[in-house]
This record gives C-alpha cells, sequence and structure tokens, in this order.
C-alpha cells in the first residue's frame, strides 16, 4: 500500500481514537480499569467467578463494572493498533528515499509520549493537567498525520497563489488562537465544569465578582485520592466555563474574518471551499457548544463537540499548509 493512501486510513482511525476517548471518558468511565495497561491485571475484562474472586484478593474494594471497564479497554486496544499503524508508517517512510524522516520520527514519539499520558490519566487518577494533556496529545497527533500526508502526497494544492499567501500569518494567528481554545475547552472538560454555568449569554447571578483566574487556571491542584468529578470550587469551574465562552467569540470572530478574507482573496478554489468549510465548522461547533450547556451536557452532543474541534483544526493545519508551502 502506499504511504499516503495508508496515512489516509491512520488519520480516519485516529480521529475514530479520538472520539472513542471522549466517549469513555463523558461516560465516567476513565477509570474503568483502575490498573495499566491491563484490566485488574487481565488481558480483558473479568467476568468470570474466579477471575472476580481474583480481582477481589488483588484489588479490594473495588468493583467491576462492565460496561465502564469494556470502554476502557476498547479505547486502549483500538489506540495500540494506531501505535503499530504509525510505527508501520515510521517503518515505509525510512524505507523510501523521497519520503520525509524527521516529521513520521517525531509522530512515532508522539504516540510513544501519549500512551504514557494514557497510563498516567488512570494511575494519577485523572488529574487534570494529565487528562487534558492526553487530549492535547491526540489532537497534535492528529494534525501531524495531515502534515505528513500532504507531504508525501503528491500536490494539487496551490502554492503560488501570491495574493492569498500575504494570509499565511493571520491563518497561522487564527490556528494558535484556536488551539488556545482547544486547551481551554480540554481544560473545562478535564474539571468538569460543562454544567458551572447554565444560562446564556453568560453564568448565572453575579458571575463578574466571582471569578478565581488564578486558582482556575493553576495545573496543580493539590494531592487527592482521585480527580473523578472534579475538585475545584464552584468559582473555579464557573471562571473555566466563562474563560472558554468568551475565547469562543474571539475564535469565531478570527477564523470567520480568515474566511472572508480567504474567499475573497484566493484564486484557488480548493482554498475557496476551504474558505466556506471553515465557516460551516466554526457555525457548527458554537451550536454544538451552545447545545452542551442549554441541554446539560448530553453524551452525543458532548462527543460531537470534541469532533468539530478535531475537524476545525484539520481544516485550519490545511489552510496554513496550503498558504506557507513554497510555490
Ligand atoms: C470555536 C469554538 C469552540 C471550540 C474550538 C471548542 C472546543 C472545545 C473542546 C476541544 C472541548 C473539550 C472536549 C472534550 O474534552 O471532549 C470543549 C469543551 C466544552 N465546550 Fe467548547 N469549543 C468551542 C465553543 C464553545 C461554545 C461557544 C460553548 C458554549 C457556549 C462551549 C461549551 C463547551 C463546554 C460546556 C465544554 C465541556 C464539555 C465536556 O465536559 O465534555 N464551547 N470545547
Amino acid at each position: 500500500m502506499q504511504i499516503p493512501s495508508l496515512l489516509k486510513i491512520t488519520i480516519i482511525f485516529t480521529l475514530c481514537v479520538i472520539l472513542m476517548g471522549a466517549y469513555t471518558r463523558l461516560s465516567d468511565a476513565g477509570l474503568g480499569c483502575p490498573d495499566w495497561p491491563g484490566c485488574y491485571g487481565m488481558l480483558k475484562v473479568p467476568s468470570q467467578a474466579h477471575e472476580l474472586s481474583q480481582v477481589q484478593a488483588t484489588f479490594p474494594g473495588h468493583e467491576v463494572e462492565p460496561k465502564k471497564a469494556w470502554l476502557e479497554m476498547i479505547h486502549r486496544y483500538i489506540a495500540g493498533a494506531l501505535g503499530l499503524l504509525v510505527l508501520l508508517i515510521f517503518i515505509l517512510c525510512l524505507k523510501k528515499d523521497e519520503a520525509p524522516k524527521k516529521l513520521p520520527g517525531l509522530i512515532a514519539l508522539l504516540i510513544v509520549f501519549q500512551a504514557a499520558l494514557g497510563m498516567w490519566t488512570v494511575t494519577m487518577k485523572l488529574m487534570p493537567v494529565v487528562v487534558m494533556s492526553h487530549l492535547i496529545g491526540g489532537f497534535s497527533l492528529i494534525a501531524l498525520l495531515l502534515l505528513l500526508y500532504l507531504r508525501t502526497k503528491p500536490l494539487r494544492i496551490p502554492g503560488g497563489d501570491a495574493i492569498a499567501r500575504k494570509l499565511a500569518p493571520l491563518a497561522l494567528i487564527c490556528l494558535g488562537v484556536l488551539i488556545l481554545q482547544i486547551i481551554i475547552g480540554g481544560w473545562t472538560s478535564s474539571n468538569y465544569a460543562a454544567l458551572a454555568c447554565t444560562t446564556l449569554p453568560i453564568c448565572e447571578g453575579d458571575w463578574y465578582n466571582n471569578l478565581k483566574l488564578a486558582q482556575a487556571f493553576n495545573p496543580f491542584q493539590g494531592e487527592h485520592d482521585t480527580y473523578e468529578f472534579g475538585v475545584l470550587d464552584y468559582a473555579s469551574r464557573m471562571t473555566i466555563h466563562v474563560v472558554h465562552r468568551f475565547w469562543a467569540v474571539v475564535t469565531a470572530a478570527m477564523l470567520f474574518w480568515l474566511a472572508f478574507k480567504l474567499y475573497q482573496q484566493s484564486q484557488s478554489s480548493l482554498l475557496k471551499r476551504s474558505a466556506l468549510l471553515l465557516v460551516l465548522l466554526v457555525c457548527l461547533q458554537v451550536a454544538l457548544g451552545i447545545s452542551n450547556v442549554v441541554l446539560h451536557l448530553p453524551l452525543g452532543v458532548a462527543v460531537s463537540h470534541n469532533a468539530g474541534a478535531a475537524l476545525l483544526l484539520l481544516n485550519l493545519v490545511f489552510i496554513n499548509y496550503a498558504l506557507w508551502r513554497k510555490a
């Protein structure tokens, strides 16, 4: 199989792993298996009588919840399969003279680090800074895979669009703004701050005087037996939520501006289509964010909000690549 085809499959597979991770976390199944890499020390979820009595002996006080444990194990197995795909891509790139070497090497290192973050997510009992880093690791992985795909593909992307090329710095700033919004989103979900503010357009009560920025964004939250369901007080959670909403306004405005400029100035139909897709994705993402609040975080909407963020990131990586690429 050709490297670009393999990369295409791997990118789609990575999106599935990211969504499965979000589904697992939102189903409160992140600690479905309290150990790593096995589940209660086994390759599959313990279900037989003798396995359950072994669990009682090695994990006293723990009760196996099959649904949660399976979600966690399926996520681990498909993430393992993704690791093998990434390794295969790395080997194929090493073998092929004209293929890039550094980028696949970086991706291979990233997936090893991502596996370590997956382990720490469990062993450090859902510590928010680890959970958020794991989410960012997944997003970085899919973005770098797309970059590699674009670099290995015989390109039909315009490189000589001199007018649109002037928009490259704006596109890069927009990418930075979006990445920050994704990080704040990850911080919102890993601190269980989604429902700390349920009115629109801003929070209930005297929210402005209750903002606690320093506490809300302190990555060190002290020692706790578990961070499941969050350890921050209400005001800090509300602050995180408010910042995510405010930065969403900045993000949406910047991305709309980029899309408008790109559509207006680009000579290429591919870039014009990317600009239209950007507008569509921003509208969808904001609508899903608002639905998260109004409908009290239904699983399907929350997972779709995660997918929307990943697609926005991919679109902006593509636009940046097309604009920054040498003619
Ligand atoms: C460009 C706009 C936006 C982007 C890129 C974005 C991105 C994200 C990301 C990446 C997450 C973490 C998802 C996860 O951990 O699975 C998140 C969470 C969240 N976002 Fe947004 N978001 C945007 C706009 C909004 C808006 C406008 C609202 C509400 C008015 C909103 C409400 C939320 C809520 C409530 C969560 C927490 C969900 C949870 O606990 O799983 N977002 N966002």
